[in-house]
């Protein structure tokens, strides 16, 4: 008993419970066609409803009794796995499901968002987290960085009664999907996330101002404002994926 609380907590063991949330989970992965993968399996509560979707199915887990005791559930097409989230990669076309540890969230996102083959992530994160980095309220830094690569969308808010033990604040569920055509070659993207830095780190009086300190044209940054009619662009949040593809190729001058 004692261990099992270790446990818990040492490796954010929040379960799902609630069966109305794991089926529309297993419903969004049953529309994104690819193999499966889910990163941190725990007692299976979302593995054993992807299970019925008869796919493969890869999990990984870092707890090894979690993983025995699920090993024993699973049908033949489901492989879990001891194994570490950080140092996974998931395969070409994959869908990955998670209900991400939350002390983890920050590294498993960047580690995510730099494995390269994967299609589609359905994530639990916390609330605050699903809202910000699919850029409701305004983008974050990260997500700028990653928006010529990745579509994000936020699908809808978790209540925390959802857990077993209940967390203390709400979950969000994120959607991300890789961009078939991305907006940026691959090649641009250290040194466009290092310009997207500078950009949020500038100082300036509006975006315009903050944009040419950055190399924008000044015709060009006016028009990315001018542009958006119906939504207040002030600062480097307000920005759109598109926007930030077109003011670093004009600050590269192509
Ligand atoms: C929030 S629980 C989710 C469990 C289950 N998928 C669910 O939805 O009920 C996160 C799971 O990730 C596991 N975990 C934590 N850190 C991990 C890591 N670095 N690598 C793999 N699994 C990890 C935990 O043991 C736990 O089972």
């Amino acid at each position: 008993m004692h261990q099992s609380r270790l446990g818990r907590q040492e490796f954010g063991q929040n379960f799902l419970v609630d069966t109305r949330v794991i089926d529309h989970i297993v419903g969004l992965v049953a529309e994104r066609p690819g193999p499966i993968v889910e990163w941190g399996t725990g007692n299976g509560a979302l593995t054993l409803g992807l299970d019925r979707l008869g796919r493969r199915l890869e999990g990984i887990e870092i707890d090894p009794r979690r993983v025995q005791e699920l090993k024993r559930k699973v049908g033949p097409h489901v492989c879990i796995s001891e194994g570490d989230i950080l140092r996974h990669a998931p395969p070409a076309g994959a869908v990955l499901v998670s209900n991400i540890p939350f002390h983890l969230t920050t590294p498993i996102l960047r580690h995510l968002l730099r494995s390269r083959r994967w299609t589609d992530a359905v994530l639990v994160t916390q609330w605050e987290v699903a809202r910000k980095r699919a850029g409701v309220g305004g983008a974050t830094q990260l997500t700028a960085q990653w928006w010529p690569w990745y579509e994000f969308a936020l699908d809808q808010r978790i209540p925390s009664t959802a857990f077993r033990p209940r967390p203390s604040i709400d979950a969000g569920l994120l959607l991300i999907h890789r961009r078939s055509e991305p907006l940026l070659p691959e090649q641009k993207q250290r040194s466009y996330q290092a310009w997207v830095a500078r950009v949020f780190s500038s100082r300036g009086r509006g975006i315009v101002e903050i944009l040419r300190r950055n190399g924008v044209p000044r015709r060009i940054a006016a028009d990315l404002v001018r542009r958006e009619r119906n939504r207040p662009v002030a600062l480097a949040r307000d920005l759109l994926a598109e926007d930030w593809a077109t003011a670093y190729r004009s600050a590269q001058g192509s």
